[in-house]
């Protein structure tokens, strides 16, 4: 698959512990499609987040290669893996990270300002987002004004502001009561698939994972 818009060969990461080593990735090999969306399954200390934080080429220390939308990235330096990020990449958390001083649509220009939008087209993108995702009545209000549910679309809108290739979402739903989860969720893969980004969403809830189109175990450092 040329168009790859993730290629991970041989990937691998380990920590040290208490004088130990943890082999916690051990020779990841993975090819996501433009516009798939793929949920990455495993329990509590399998190496989601690590396996997301290679991908989302926030911290150095791995072994083997990262392409993103055929960049060979694992070896750029930091402004390059920086441009990479900002061109390519979306981020969701489990906790919102949203600006608290600033209100929703806000928090949604101030990406696409970061990226060389105008002002205008940014807020008109913000709104569009804001509302596909049923925030029209609260562009206006803070993250502390917000339930967790809304904070978290804020955040998904967030990530989406700039089009990126991939999201990447670490336990998107973790935060949030089962009904309010799914309905995010349902809300977060209907925007995703309409926008025709790919997406990669570490999670260890089997329910939510048989929505996407395709689901990895990672399991003692392998996906199987
Ligand atoms: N900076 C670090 N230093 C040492 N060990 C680490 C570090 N980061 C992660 N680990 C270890 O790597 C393993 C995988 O952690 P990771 O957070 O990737 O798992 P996870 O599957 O995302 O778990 P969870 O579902 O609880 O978030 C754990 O054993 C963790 O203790």
């Amino acid at each position: 698959m040329s168009d790859a818009v993730v290629r991970l060969s041989g990937l691998t990461r380990s920590f040290e512990q208490g004088g130990e080593r943890i082999d916690v990735l051990r020779g990841i090999d993975l090819e996501i499609a433009p516009g798939e969306i793929v949920a990455l399954l495993g329990p509590s200390g399998s190496g989601k987040s690590t396996m997301l934080q290679a991908v989302g080429l926030l911290e150095g220390g791995f072994g083997g290669s990262i392409a993103i939308a055929g960049t060979e990235a694992s070896a750029l330096p930091s402004d390059g893996r920086t441009r990479v990020r900002r061109e390519h990449l979306g981020f969701v958390y489990q906790f919102h990270h949203l600006l608290p001083d600033f209100n929703a649509e806000e928090n949604v220009i101030l990406p696409q300002l970061v990226a060389g939008r105008g002002r205008e087209e940014a807020a008109e993108r913000a709104r569009e987002l804001l509302s596909a995702l049923g925030l029209a009545q609260r562009l206006e209000h803070r993250p502390s004004q917000l339930s967790g549910g809304e904070q978290q679309r804020v955040a998904v809108a967030r990530a989406l502001a700039n089009r990126p290739t991939l999201v990447l979402a670490d336990e998107p739903t973790g935060n949030l009561d089962e009904h309010t989860a799914d309905r995010v969720l349902e809300q977060f893969l209907a925007l995703v698939r309409g926008e025709g980004s790919a997406a990669l969403v570490a999670t260890h809830n089997e329910r939510l994972a048989a929505k996407m189109d395709r689901v990895l175990r990672l399991h003692e450092g392998l996906l199987e």
